[in-house]
């Protein structure tokens, strides 16, 4: 996959399988949200094969993508919508009846604590309240691939174990997920199987106790920093922050 002449992705070759939690991790620019882009048909100036569902996307109508929920890294909301019309909305273009879509809406607004702003325009929402609007609306129509772009962006700690358990669960229900985050940790915990992609190219793929195992690290952090050849973020921090400082000491 290239844009213009910069090659982006190379010799990408991955099977994943239904209940698979995949944890899609890379530097920032290793083109992890190319390759989600590509799978959701978003790009179309690939070379290579991507089947979905058993199809190849490039032949297939768009039925499959029914079967796909997509919390974007940057999503454009419509926020002059409130809550119940813009999932209502989003529930219809997967294919759902109006009143089944604002229904189910409603309930998982609710399970959000969120029922007291389920009328009110999502553009005075706070970020966090924003980001579980986008959950909602990528699993509203229970859709069985799901694509996680650093889904938990602006969200506090309590909303981060609900959602946690939550994937867990969707998982045990068959569910397929690639979760894309740069928090390690969580990555660590909530995944059965981690891709490393490092300048467009999958550098380990494996349970995490096959990479502790294959580098000898305890964390993935570790993992992360020792594949991906960084050593130096004391270094860096050192003369980041001297140039801020015009090179003053420090006492
Ligand atoms: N629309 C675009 N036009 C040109 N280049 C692009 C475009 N989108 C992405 N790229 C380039 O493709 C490369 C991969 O970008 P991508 O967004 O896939 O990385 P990423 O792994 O998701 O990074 P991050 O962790 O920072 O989100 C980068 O070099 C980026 O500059």
């Amino acid at each position: 996959m290239s844009y213009g002449s910069k090659n982006v992705l190379n010799e990408i070759n991955l099977d994943v399988y239904p209940g698979q939690i995949i944890g899609y991790i890379g530097p920032n620019g290793a083109g992890k949200s190319t390759t989600l882009k590509i799978m959701l048909g978003l790009v179309e100036e690939y070379s290579g094969m991507v089947e979905i569902f058993g199809e190849d996307i490039a032949t297939s109508d768009y039925s499959y993508k029914r079967k796909i929920g997509y919390v974007p890294e940057n999503a454009e909301i419509y926020d002059n919508l409130t809550a119940n019309e813009y999932l209502t909305f989003i529930g219809e273009l997967y294919g759902m009846e109006q009143n089944e879509a604002a229904n189910k809406a409603e309930s998982l607004m609710q399970q959000f604590g969120m029922e007291d702003v389920l009328h009110t325009r999502i553009s005075s929402f706070s970020k966090g309240m924003r980001q579980k609007v986008l959950i909602i609306s990528s699993l509203l129509h229970n859709p069985d691939l799901i694509f996680l772009d650093e889904p938990l962006s602006g969200l506090d700690a309590n909303s981060v174990m609900i959602i946690k358990d939550i994937l867990e669960q969707l998982v045990a229900h068959g569910k397929t997920i690639f979760y894309s985050s740069h928090i390690m940790d969580v990555v660590e915990k909530i995944s059965n199987r981690i891709v490393l992609l490092v300048d467009g190219k999958i550098a380990a793929d494996g349970t995490f106790e096959e990479l502790q195992e294959q580098n000898k690290q305890g964390s993935l952090e570790g993992i992360f920093n020792q594949l991906t050849g960084f050593d130096e973020h004391k270094h860096t921090a050192e003369e980041f922050v001297r140039i801020v400082t015009n090179g003053d000491a420090n006492d």
